[in-house]
């Protein structure tokens, strides 16, 4: 925007009459100011202030006065002490640090010549508004020189004001000592070292670094300032602990002024840079402290008695009074008032900062502007009262919106069509929680301030959760007076930014981690800030007026030639002629509703008995005009209902806009939305006209190809699941089958067992029946003699010549053919059950399905048992021959050995002695059992 090219105005908005001793140079030459009344303001003023620079804002220190000896050398050496995070020990009384006013009520403000009532000139309740506008033209160049670098026009490219969401930026104090904490660009984490539980680490906006503060406005405040010069709500507040740095953040000192002084300078530079629009700034200045809320601008003796009260207003406004706003017009202006402002504030030393915030204080400007009337070129800017005298009293009303709400005072009205725009941009400085302290005073406030901080605390923490939940849980607004103050804001309608200063010693780590948990819940804060301006009704209805004269008249000169001319017309031309004084009529009635309409908003309640109908009706017209009229007023009626079914239409039409969204904008979101409509339409026909058709094709396409897979992969499932489910019925058959084998199997075994034993039992009945049938029949003498192999082929036996039985005969050939005999194949064991049959094969380990066991397993089993067993399972053989056999086998080595000696004596064969042993001892006592009467054989 080039300023300069801007041309001058003849007699535009410029201040008329000096209205304070720091107007500016143009105010100062104003002809309304004759140079006695400029020497007379210029005497009170003190002599410092007028040879005051843009640097100098600091305000002389209030009651405890002590200068600061910031200099631009000592900046840059190490400035600070460490802050102690709590007070280790009481202070010595009259210790170098300055002593603490008993009465922090008693400030030196009071003194201040520029504190009285009559130096105020700006509290301005009865100044004209149009009078003290504030435009591009009355800007001093002086006051927004300096500022607009690089730096700055860059920062003016991010805009984070126009987030939904709290800005939260965190400075931390340059420190000389140790840092508990890193920092990047917007991550500050904590060193592991300082804490005992998990690594902390935080992020924000921006971390911020360093004692300059122009980065500081550029980066934190910026945006938002100008958001309020834009018609937005905007509150930037500094929050942390005692002696980390609020103050010199918000207001700074000569050196490096602070956000505060800065804002003030953009302002003007903002309006400087518009020359479309003209403004009317009003500030205040008030702090909370001790929970009662004291206008800073007010004589200190009269804020004491009448401390400020919140009383509610429209929604969750508030309205503070009695509050003193007063008028500014130039970036001095605003210095006094911050100066005054400044020097009332109540400021105390404590253990951690010689010159602490007892209170919270809040400086608030509220902007006004609107178009101005050369800009618009607008040909009812000097349209007159109205002929009646009376104006509209909605538009002479208050403006709405904060500034209405707040304090009374001039405000700047809608003109000439020209609506108004109205925002507060509040700049606070929190006090900082602390803990006790040896002072009894400090401890009091300290309790109070801890209260309304905890209070916001949770305020704060109520609509994070809100905002997260979707919730509407209460919000302790009224808990204090800080947060009550804050509730239009903190409620949404306004872009809020955070500075939160922590102090990055060691010590001190407790109080920052807190400080940054604040930051951190903040930051979730749902915001919604909307812009309010008031429209303009006034020209509207001056224009209506005026078009309503100029129809009247018209419509006056036609009736009155009427007679003669219809004479001379035709009746069709008559037609015409009824017809346009008929439209004459109807707008003049049109017209005439729509100011009743406006004004009826404000003036129905003062006038009850005025008729429902703006319909006049005029007693003095021609039959022939009545007549027309009536005429008119049925075909009226008529397109006025085929009017309303179409507006009815349309209205259904409509897109559905949010119920909050203002009045004043439903046209323009309608138009926007039907616009976005529109277009999505036709992104819809071109997207199904072009892309829509292929893509279909191609879907087609692969649907078709991939159909018969899938059904025969379908398919084969289908059938691997019936296999399967057979498979199981199988197995289940199986297992069944396979269970009742065991069983029989079990119940073979036992049967074959049983065999066995009677087999053993008959054979060992025949055996004994044989013994004693040889011992009998020898004992007969009916025994056979033997006959030796060597004689055989000289005495061999025919039936010619039969054996002749001997005495032992019998026995002899026993024996002898027991000796003959070893050759013999004796079958030792019993039959082996074939595999199939063997019941040994079953798994037995306990698993339910049975399953086949290898053959070796038997033998194992077999092998296992104890010998005295094995001894018991020898069998017989079937032959009577064979007993020996089964008698060697019977016995150990050492026996079989006796056996054989005592054989080579005797030549028979006789029973072993182990035979005849009863007990345990005896091997064939299961065989023989109680049958071994069964005597030897004794030759
Ligand atoms: N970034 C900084 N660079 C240089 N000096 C600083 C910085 N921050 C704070 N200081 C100095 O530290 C001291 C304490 O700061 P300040 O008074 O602003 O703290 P505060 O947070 O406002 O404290 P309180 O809550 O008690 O009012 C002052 O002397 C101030 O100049």
């Amino acid at each position: 925007m080039v300023v300069s090219s801007t041309p001058a105005r003849a007699a535009p908005f410029t201040p008329k009459r000096l209205l304070s001793s720091m107007s500016s140079s143009s105010s100062l030459s104003s002809n309304a100011t004759t140079s006695s009344d400029l020497s007379a303001r210029l005497a009170r003023t003190t002599p410092s202030l007028l040879s005051s620079t843009h640097k100098k804002y600091k305000a002389p220190i209030s009651s405890e006065s002590r200068t600061r000896t910031f200099t631009k050398t000592n900046l840059h050496k190490p400035l600070l002490a460490p802050v102690p995070a709590t007070p280790s020990r009481p202070r010595t009384p009259g210790a170098a640090r300055p002593r603490t006013p008993g009465t922090p009520g008693s400030r030196k403000g009071a003194e201040s010549p520029s504190l009285m009532p009559a130096t105020s000139e700006m509290d301005v309740s009865n100044v004209d508004p149009e009078e003290v506008l504030v435009d591009f033209q009355s800007v001093e160049p002086g006051d927004i020189s300096g500022e607009l670098d690089e730096a700055w026009l860059r920062a003016a490219t991010q805009d984070h004001g126009k987030e939904d969401k709290v800005m939260v930026s965190i400075r931390i104090r340059p420190t000389d000592g140790k840092s508990a904490w890193t920092a990047s660009a917007n991550t500050l984490k904590l060193d592991p070292t300082y804490t005992k539980t998990a690594a902390q680490s935080f992020n924000f906006d921006s971390i911020l670094t360093g004692t300059p503060n122009k980065p500081i406005y550029s980066t934190v405040a910026r945006s938002h300032v100008h958001a309020a010069m834009e018609g937005f709500n905007a509150v930037i507040f500094a929050y942390g602990q005692t002696a980390s740095g609020k103050t010199f953040t918000l207001t700074g000192d000569d050196a490096e002024p602070g956000i505060i002084p800065r804002a003030m300078r953009d302002v003007f530079g903002f309006i400087r840079r518009t020359p479309e629009r003209e403004y009317l700034l009003r500030c205040s200045y008030l702090e909370i402290y001790n929970e009662s809320i004291h206008d800073l601008l007010a004589p200190p003796s009269s804020a004491a008695k009448n401390p400020v009260q919140i009383q509610g207003g429209l929604g969750s406004e508030v309205v503070l009074t009695p509050l003193r706003e007063e008028v500014v017009t130039s970036l001095k202006g605003v210095k006094e008032v911050l100066r005054r402002g400044e020097g009332n504030r109540r400021t105390a030393c404590t253990d951690w900062n010689e010159r602490s915030s007892r209170s919270h204080s809040v400086f608030r400007m509220v902007i006004e502007s609107r178009e101005r009337a050369d800009a618009r070129d607008d040909e009812d800017d000097d349209v007159p009262l109205p002929s009646n005298g009376r104006h509209t009293p909605g538009a002479r009303s208050q403006t709405p919106g904060p500034g209405r709400s707040q304090t009374p005072g001039p405000r700047l009205q809608a003109r000439g069509g020209r609506s108004v725009q109205t925002s507060v941009l509040s700049l606070i400085d929190l006090a900082g929680s602390e803990k006790a302290t040896s002072d009894k005073d400090r401890t009091r406030e300290g309790k109070y301030i801890n209260t309304s901080l905890l209070t916001l605390g949770s305020v704060i923490g109520t609509l994070a959760d809100n905002a997260a939940k979707h919730k509407t849980d209460h919000v302790p607004y009224r808990n204090s007076k800080l947060t009550r103050m804050l509730q239009p804001s903190l409620s949404g309608n306004a872009r809020i930014s955070v500075i939160c200063t922590i102090n990055p010693d060691p010590s001190a780590v407790s109080e920052t981690t807190s400080t940054l948990q604040f930051a951190k819940r903040i930051k979730n804060v749902q915001l919604n800030a909307q812009k309010k301006e008031i429209v303009d009704t006034d020209a509207l209805i001056e224009r209506y007026r005026k078009e309503i004269e100029d129809l009247k008249k018209r419509l006056a000169e036609r009736e009155a030639e009427a007679p003669v001319r219809n004479r001379r017309l035709s009746t069709r031309e008559q037609v015409d002629e009824s017809k346009a004084m008929k439209d004459l009529n109807t707008r003049i009635q049109q017209l005439t509703k729509l100011i009743l309409t406006s004004q009826t908003v404000d003036e129905i309640k003062g006038d009850e008995s005025r008729p429902a109908s703006p319909v006049k009706i005029d007693f003095d017209m021609s039959p022939y005009q009545l007549q027309q009229e009536l005429l008119s007023a049925r075909l009226t009626l008529d397109s006025q209902a085929t009017q309303i079914l179409s507006l009815e239409a349309a209205l259904d039409a409509r897109p559905p806009l949010p119920a909050s969204a203002p009045e004043n904008e439903k046209d323009r979101l309608i138009q926007e939305q039907s616009k976005t409509i529109r277009e999505l339409e036709i992104v819809v026909r071109g997207y199904e006209e072009n892309l829509g058709e292929p893509l279909r094709a191609v879907r087609e396409d692969v649907e078709k190809e991939w159909e018969g897979k899938v059904a025969e992969e379908v398919r084969k499932r289908e059938e691997k699941e019936r296999w399967a489910g057979e498979l199981v019925k199988q197995l289940e058959k199986e297992k069944k089958v396979r269970i009742q084998l065991f069983f029989v199997v079990e119940a073979g075994m036992l049967m074959d067992g049983y065999i066995v034993v009677q087999m053993r039992m008959t054979l060992e009945e025949e055996r004994r029946a044989l013994a004693a049938f040889v011992s009998k029949f020898d004992s007969l003498g009916l025994g056979l003699s033997s006959m030796p192999a060597s004689s055989s082929s000289t005495t061999s036996t025919s039936k010619l010549r039969p054996p002749m039985p001997t005495l032992g005969g019998a026995s002899a050939a026993y024996a002898e053919r027991r000796a003959a005999g070893h050759s013999h194949d004796i079958d030792r064991t019993l039959p082996t059950l074939t595999e199939a049959e063997s019941p040994l094969r079953m798994d037995m380990t306990g698993n339910s399905s049975v399953k086949l066991k290898p053959q070796h397993q038997h033998q194992i089993l077999l092998e296992q048992m104890p010998e005295e067993e094995l001894w018991s399972d020898v069998s017989f053989g079937e032959q009577q021959d064979a007993f020996q056999v089964e008698v060697e086998l019977l016995l150990p080595e050492k026996e079989r050995e006796r056996e054989r000696e005592r054989e080579k004596i005797f030549g028979v064969v006789g029973l072993p002695d182990a035979i005849g042993r009863k007990g345990a001892g005896s091997p064939v006592r299961h065989v023989l059992g109680d049958k071994e009467n069964v005597a030897p054989v004794k030759l």
